[in-house]
Parts: C-alpha cells; structure tokens; sequence
C-alpha cells in the first residue's frame, strides 16, 4: 500500500504522545464473552469500508483483505463493501445503479451511491463523486507517485458518506447494524458518528500502522473539521488514523504479536501509549488474515504445470519454466524469490547485501515489484550485476507471482516489521519456502524448521545465517519436500478469523443495543 500524505513511522522517542485537549471516551470493554457462532446464520448488517479491492483496483495487501474478507463473512453477515468510485470501478463493466445519495457537508460535497453485485453475489456501494475519484491511476498518488493534492478531501468524504450511510442519511434501502473501517482512508467515519452524536458501532482495522493519513494543519479547514476534533491531533498535525484510534469501539489488527508489538515504543509509530490503553480497556485485539481459497496450485490456470502435495515433478517443471521465462540459467541450485511492494518496510536493502552470497553459493534470485525509485533502482542494478543469475521485474504482475510462488524454492522476507503478510501465506500454499524475520504476523504464520524459516534480528547477519540453513535444507531432498509439505498443509483460510470478527460484531452490536 503506497499511502502517500501519510508520514513514515515517526521516533517515538523525539514525538512523545500528544496530549490531546479531550479527554478520550471510557467505556467498559465489550469484549469479554463471546456468543457462539452458527454457520449460516445471517444476522448482523455490516457496512465494509476500504480504500481498494482486488476485483477493480489493488495496491497492496488491503485490498486482497477487502476481496477476501466480506466474502467469507457473507454466511454469517448481510455484507456490503463500501468502496469510492474509482475510474477502475467506474470502467470494470459491472452493472452499476444508482441507489442513494447524501447530501453536502460543510466544505464536503455531495455523492451519489450506486451498487454493483459481483458475479458471485457480493454486494459492493461504490461512492460517485467524479471530481474526487474518477481519474486514472492509483486510489493513493498520481502519475508522478505523489500523493493526490486532495487526498484530504477524497477520503474525509468517503469516512462521511460511511457515517451517512450508518446514520440513515443516504437514502439507500439498507442500514448497516455496525461499520468495519479498514486503515487511515476511512478511519474518520468513526469520528463522524461520534460528532453527529450516532451510536452505530464501529470496528478499525490497522493494516499497517506506519501510514497515519497526517496532513498538515490547514487540512482541518480543507475538510471543515469541527473545533472539537482534538482526537486527530499529532504533534500539531492532523491525523486521520489517530481520530479513528480514539473514537472506535474497537480496534484489531492483522495478527497477534503485531497486536503485541503496537503498545510499545520500537513498533508503535508514537501512538503506542494510545493502543497501550485502548487494550487495557480490552478494546484492541489481534485477528490473524487469512488467504483466498483460489491460491490452490492445483487449480491455478497461471501455472504451466498444476500440482499438488507430493506432485514434486510437476513442481519442478514450474521452477524450470519459470527460469526460462526469466532469463535465469538452468542450474541445479536453489532458487529465491522477493515478492513484494519495495519499500523500507520490506527489506529489500538486506536481500541486495545478502544476494552476492546467493550467488556465489549456486543458487539464484528473481525480484519482483515495484515502490521506491531508490528500491527499484537497487534490484534493477542487481540484475545488471549478475546477468543470468537475478533477475528483476519492476511491475505489479498478479499472474507471474503466483508462478513465482509455484516454482521458487525460497521466498525472502526480511521484513522489518510485518503486520501480517500475506505473500509468506501464498508462497507456503504453492511449497515455496519462506525465510523471514520473526516479527508480527511472520511469527504467527511460519514455524520455524517446519514450513519456513525465521530469523531473530532484520539485519544481513542474521539473514546470511538463515541462507546458510536454506542451502543445507535444500542439499536435502527429503527434508525439503517434508517442508514444502508441511508449509502446503498450513490452513490459512478465512474461516477462525471470520468467525473472530464475527464474535466481535456480535458483542458490540449487543452491548451498544444494551446501552
Ligand atoms: N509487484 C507485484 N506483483 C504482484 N504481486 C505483488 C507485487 N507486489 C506485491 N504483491 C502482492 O501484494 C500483496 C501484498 O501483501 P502484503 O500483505 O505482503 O503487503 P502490504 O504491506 O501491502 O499489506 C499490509 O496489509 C496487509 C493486509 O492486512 C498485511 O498483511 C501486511 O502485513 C501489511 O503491511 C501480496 O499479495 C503480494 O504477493
């Protein structure tokens, strides 16, 4: 997820919490019983709110969450997604009919709602304000990778016409019985309710702590943020995740030890002093991602070999294609793979360092992404260093991922810090291997000897060592393919964490009908 307007992970240390005017809501957690959950009891109306979607329109990992997600939440929930009209929605070919609208804000304008139904039933409400979202590119920057000028404007927009929809002042047919915000683009629908005196509940998803969505002062009168919005103050800046922070029932994010990590100083990105209390209130909990069913290897029409666990051979012709495909030699060593956005977050200054020694083992690298010019031009000039033996892709290529993932041995995530992880998920599905940092959802998801390999500190050192174990593994071919094995087997599915949101919404949507 490029998020731009939104500041990297502030030092803690330099930026201690701001001490915001007013004092932040008390309430008793909610959250100590949870009711059972029956299959297919569709209950709960549920507005899904997010900034992009892998149907139309993908940056990142939320938006193979907001794909995901809604649809295995659909037994149990009357689901919709809330998502703003991108000219990738607007152009998709989807039959989309006008359904509400809300009126103007203050400085806000207008919008019209339409709906869409996925060919299988999805329900999506597509904000439609041509000015704000109806142009070419990212939902996030320009053709230059600036963030849009009015990123502001575009998202306050989308967090209200969330809160119209909750409050009933959309017109539309259906009220949502509780709003599941996803990141910094739509965590001010919290703080709408709150300030329109609303009881909706509300759930905020972090997806990735170190995108805030701060601007600078002067956005407060760009979206005619009330006086009273002293929730959304960050060392004199406005901050749209913080509002949300303060102001929603709940928070959860992406796995446990991310939970964990976000309440101290090293992870917590300044506002670890604000998740610290908002768990001890029991108001912050970690529910792990899941995966799409559809990575299945076995049915994937991107590979040129399908298989399954055990189907080795057919796994090979993937790594022997792939290698073509790439430019790579055909060698006997093992081969790496690095799939991801590239941007500090993931560590690819490590794979760079550590690639010579790749190398001059016999094994081989391929890179794909895109992010960071200084990122970008790093794997390129990897590829220029060692012809035949890396090569780089800067791209987004859905497609050559997940051949990627079918044919590499090893998937390189020296992350240093991960929320979650999504790509060490889908790499275990496809028997790719992969070696990480033992932090966040990297720790929930890999066993260490098992279905991956972790390594304690993200620093070359230690990611040297840990290259030093894959060669060895790899010498042995029955070890290897007990591992792939074994990382084949990991259940990643949606349906535990679907049945955790699914308790949550049900607590809070008693307790609020309670007060
Ligand atoms: N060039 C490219 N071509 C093809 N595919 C590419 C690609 N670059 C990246 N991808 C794919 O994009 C997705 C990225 O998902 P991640 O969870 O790894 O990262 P991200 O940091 O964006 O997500 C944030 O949100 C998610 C969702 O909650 C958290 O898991 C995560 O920790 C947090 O940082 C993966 O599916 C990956 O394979």
């Amino acid at each position: 997820m490029n998020h731009p307007n939104t500041l990297r992970t502030p030092d803690p240390r330099q930026n201690p919490t701001p001490k915001s005017g007013k004092t932040e809501r008390q309430h008793p957690s909610p959250l100590t019983t949870a009711p059972a959950v029956a299959d297919n009891d569709v209950t709960e109306k549920i507005l899904f709110v997010t900034s992009e979607m892998k149907d139309f329109i993908k940056a990142g990992g939320l938006g193979d969450v907001s794909a995901a997600l809604p649809r295995a939440l659909s037994k149990n929930h009357d689901i919709r997604v809330l998502l703003p009209g991108y000219r990738a929605v607007l152009t998709s070919g989807a039959h989309l009919k006008k359904v509400g609208h809300t009126r103007k804000r203050g400085v806000l304008p207008a919008c019209d709602i339409a709906e869409l139904v996925t060919e299988d039933g999805l329900h999506i409400l597509v904000v439609c304000n041509d000015a704000l979202f109806n142009r070419e590119g990212s939902p996030y920057v320009d053709a230059h990778g600036e963030g849009w000028q009015d990123n502001d404007v575009r998202f306050a927009t989308l967090s209200s016409v969330a809160a119209d929809i909750a409050s009933g002042h959309a017109n539309l047919a259906w009220r949502p019985d509780l709003l599941h915000l996803n990141d910094w683009t739509c965590a001010l629908a919290a703080c709408y309710l709150d300030w329109r005196h609303e009881t909706v509940p509300s759930v905020l998803t972090i997806h990735n702590l170190a995108y805030q969505g701060v601007f600078p002062e002067s956005a407060a009168r760009r979206i005619g943020l009330p006086d009273k919005a002293s929730e959304l103050d960050f060392h004199g800046s406005v901050s749209f995740l913080r509002g949300g922070m303060v102001r929603a029932d709940c928070l959860t994010t992406v796995s446990d030890s991310y939970a964990q990590q976000i309440v101290g100083p090293v992870y917590g990105c300044g506002m670890d002093r604000l998740l610290a209390r908002r768990r001890n209130e029991g108001r912050l909990v970690g529910i792990l991602n899941g995966i799409d069913p559809d990575w299945n290897p076995l049915h994937d029409s991107a590979l040129p070999a399908p298989f399954s666990i055990g189907q080795w051979d057919k796994r090979r012709q993937n790594t022997a294609d792939l290698r073509e495909e790439l430019g790579l030699q055909a060698i006997p060593g093992p081969l790496f793979v690095f799939v991801s956005r590239m941007v500090h977050q993931k560590g690819l200054d490590l794979v760079c360092e550590a690639a010579p020694q790749i190398i001059a083992a016999g094994g081989q690298l391929a890179l794909i992404g895109r992010g960071e010019p200084m990122y970008e031009r790093m794997a390129s000039m990897l590829a220029r260093r060692f012809p035949g033996r890396v090569s780089t892709h800067i791209g987004f290529d859905e497609a050559l991922a997940h051949r990627m993932f079918a044919g590499a041995d090893f998937l390189l995530m020296p992350s240093r810090y991960e929320p979650c992880g999504l790509s060490q998920m889908y790499a275990q599905a496809y028997g790719c291997l992969p070696i990480a940092h033992a932090t966040g959802g990297l720790i929930d998801t890999i066993e260490d000897g098992v279905s991956g390999l972790l390594f304690e500190h993200a620093r070359v050192c230690d990611l040297r060592s840990c290259l030093q174990r894959a060669f060895r593994i790899y010498a042995e071919p029955l070890l290897l393919d007990a591992m792939r094995g074994a990382a084949m087997l990991e259940k990643h599915g949606w349906s535990h964490s679907g049945q955790q949101y699914t308790s949550l919404y049900r607590q809070l949507c008693a307790h609020k009908a309670a007060a």
